[in-house]
């Protein structure tokens, strides 16, 4: 099962900058073991806002919360989810 999730990562901007920076490395190594996986199909960063677009490619919807719930930030993280379903019209 297919969904596109846009997280909206928002920081304290009081976070102490050591811990901010262990942050971002723990949420980077999160995000390339599912990549790796294979359970991120793909991501892209929100051009210009501290947002991105992840196409997870997982079993279920208790999967996909696992993972979400999972990242680092979630905490910081407003995540908006869609399913994704076949396109009549798609070619793939
Ligand atoms: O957009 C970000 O930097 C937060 C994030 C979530 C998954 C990921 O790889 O980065």
């Amino acid at each position: 099962m297919q969904y596109m999730v846009r997280m909206t990562v928002t920081l304290p901007p009081d976070l102490d900058p050591e811990v901010r920076e262990q942050l971002v490395a723990a949420e980077k190594a999160y995000s390339q073991r599912l990549q790796q996986e294979g359970r991120i199909a793909a991501i892209w960063r929100v051009a210009g806002q501290f947002a991105n677009y992840c196409l997870f490619d997982v079993a279920s919807h208790d999967e996909l919360h696992e993972l979400v719930s999972g990242l680092p930030m979630f905490g910081y993280i407003q995540a908006e989810v869609e399913a994704l379903a076949t396109h009549p019209n798609s070619i793939r």
